[in-house]
């Protein structure tokens, strides 16, 4: 397949760097994977749990140190682009440029915000086959918990996966972190476990409703260290996000577990998407 080449040469531009015009910026994303974003299910034009979507990408321009990020902006646009479209898959990505070179966020950015709609497509039907990770999951505290743009360790794990309803589970040496695209919670004594994202891994907008559920339906739950023989040794075990929901897992490496359990998790919590 041949290359795309492009040769951008800032040498002879004639605008002074603070006012250089955004198609001849530096976009951080492509060069630093500077930014952060969401992906949520449209239905009758509406982003699902819109506000779940909202907090954390207030939190992913507070952590980021994204000044003058205008939330309400992005909310009154997605507003309007939704007015065409009825069902489908939402990327929405915020970046910043600047005329500067460099890793250093410069005084003068500007916000970016990209909107990308894909077709609806329904989860699969079959359960989940889970397997360890050869890739480690990326450790650091302060990156920890945002979806910033910096996937790559999510990128080789997803690639692990050969088959379509294979996920691969990602780790800090033999603690569990999360999947490739998801979160895991896994049963132990009755007790629903989810991994603490302190050090690793995104907290997605799934995991927390179904932490709020739990509450409310007064499931005994915790967030908490969760090892590679704990989840070996559980009762059973789902990996879940925006899209799919909760997705039992039947198997992780050898072990059989049982994914009716999960299933009996999802009607008991009444959970959809
Ligand atoms: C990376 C995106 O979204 C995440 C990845 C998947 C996936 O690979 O199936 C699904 C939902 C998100 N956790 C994205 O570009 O939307």
């Amino acid at each position: 397949m041949a290359l795309f080449f492009e040769l951008i040469d800032f040498r002879h531009s004639h605008h002074q760097s603070e006012n250089r015009p955004i198609n001849t910026q530096w976009a951080r994303d492509s060069l630093f994977g500077d930014g952060f974003f969401t992906t949520g299910v449209i239905e009758n034009h509406q982003l699902l749990n819109s506000e779940y979507h909202f907090d954390r990408l207030e939190s992913g321009a507070r952590s980021l140190l994204f000044e003058n990020f205008d939330l309400e902006q992005i909310k009154n646009t997605l507003k309007e682009s939704l007015k065409t479209i009825d069902k489908g898959i939402l990327r929405l990505s915020v970046t910043r440029s600047q005329a500067e070179r460099g890793y250093a966020v410069s005084k003068q950015t500007q916000i970016s915000v990209k909107l990308v709609v894909t077709p609806w497509t329904s989860p699969l039907k079959q359960d989940c086959m889970a397997f360890f990770a050869d890739t480690p999951v990326s450790v650091n505290p302060r990156l920890a918990g945002i979806k910033h743009l910096n996937r790559l360790d999510n990128v080789l794990a997803a690639n692990e996966c050969l088959q379509e309803n294979s996920e691969s589970i990602m780790c800090i040496d033999e603690q569990v972190v999360c999947g490739s695209r998801s979160n895991l919670f896994c049963l132990i004594n009755n007790i629903w476990k989810t991994p603490e994202l302190d050090l690793a891994g995104i907290e997605g907008i799934t995991r927390a409703r179904i932490i709020e559920s739990m509450k409310k339906q007064d499931v005994q739950f915790a967030v908490t260290r969760v090892s590679q023989s704990d989840l070996l040794n559980s009762q059973a075990a789902f990996v879940c996000n925006s899209l799919l929901g909760i997705w039992p897992i039947s198997q992780i490496e050898d072990k059989k577990l049982d994914a009716n359990l999960a299933r009996h998790l999802q009607s008991q919590l009444d959970f959809t998407r």
